[in-house]
């Protein structure tokens, strides 16, 4: 059920066994996303189809993962900005990130785990690949949602063709004072939607899109945020607004989280279809390619990514 009150995050059920496209069960679980994104743009979806023990295991193997040394971690590099390893940067001093672009392809994780372990690492990779390959499932039903809610739903084998995964694990080190401290900045984020989870140090909160306030997120073992992102918000022309977010941390224990991002492949570019236009929703946005904005904007700022939306400043149509 999507219980509300103002200051707690809608959750929604995704564990229902018979959750398919045309069904009741769809058409309930489909409303209360509609409703959760209309009244605060962002939601939790609790989600069982990703085994205890993997869920568990992501956290224990981002630890191995961080625990390598620096010259190491940094062999995690990507033509995209933000892909790949990101580490002591003096903005975000706590914070640490590595990226497995297309996770869910067990070869493409077995081929990245070599270059942090020549020897390969099993454990690692399966577990990766599993979470990510789980994870796709829910992803993949709000996706189709969304498309329904806005009856575009003809576009989603086109979504699917033109968009690949990235996961990426995240430490942020404990910065072992009682105050809450900037773990990550207030952001959105630049792809499509982005589910993220993370073990038990609180830190992450979300805005309401209507109100503006701030929610501090309580997990637990199955629930996991949704966040919109710029590129979905410029493809339904505004419909929904990307969702703000950020990283308060406090004590010294580690917090491990980790984020499925969607990402419009490159050269494909973002447009809205013309079912979303129409004088009352005049064109807001010009066509673009994520890769090329997103290397544009991560070059023209010296603070990288953590900027406010560059998407405006960009390719915002004067209407
Ligand atoms: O660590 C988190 O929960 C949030 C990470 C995040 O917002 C990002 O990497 O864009
Ligand atoms: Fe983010």
């Amino acid at each position: 059920m999507g219980s509300h009150s103002p200051s707690k995050l809608p959750a929604i059920d995704f564990t229902k066994p018979e959750l398919k496209p045309g069904t009741d069960q769809w058409d309930s679980v489909k409303a209360q996303v509609q409703q959760a994104l209309q009244e605060f743009g962002c939601f939790q979806a609790s989600f069982d189809k990703i085994p205890l023990e993997i869920r568990e295991k992501i956290f224990s193997v981002s630890e191995e993962l961080f625990d390598l040394p620096l010259e190491i971690k940094t062999r995690n590099v990507s033509k995209i900005p933000y892909h790949g390893y990101i580490g002591q940067h003096p903005k975000i001093p706590l914070f640490e990130s590595m990226g497995f672009d297309d996770a869910h392809v067990l070869e493409k994780v077995e081929a990245q785990t070599l270059t942090f372990w020549p020897q390969g690492n099993t454990t690692f990779s399966e577990i990766i690949q599993s979470y990510a390959k789980g994870l796709r499932e829910l992803d993949q039903m709000i996706k189709r949602m969304i498309l329904e809610i806005f009856q575009v739903e003809k576009y989603m084998d086109e979504h699917l063709e033109s968009s690949e995964y990235l996961l990426r694990v995240i430490r942020y080190k404990g910065p072992k004072t009682s105050k809450p401290q900037v773990g990550l900045g207030a952001h959105t984020d630049f792809d499509l939607v982005t589910i993220l989870y993370q073990n038990d140090v609180n830190g992450l909160g979300v805005q309401n899109s209507s109100t503006g306030e701030w929610i501090d997120w309580i997990p637990s073992k199955d629930s996991f945020i949704v966040i919109i992102g710029e590129s979905l918000h410029a493809w339904l022309n505004g419909r929904l607004k990307a969702t703000y977010h950020r990283v308060m941390l406090s004590g010294d224990k580690p917090r491990y989280s980790v984020g499925l991002f969607t990402i419009p492949k490159a050269g494909y570019m973002i447009k809205a279809p013309d079912e979303l236009v129409d004088e009352a929703h005049p064109m807001l946005y010009k066509p673009f390619d994520y890769t090329e904005l997103y290397s544009l904007r991560f070059h023209a700022s010296n603070e990288g990514r953590y900027t406010e939306s560059g998407l405006k400043a960009y390719c915002a149509i004067q209407n």
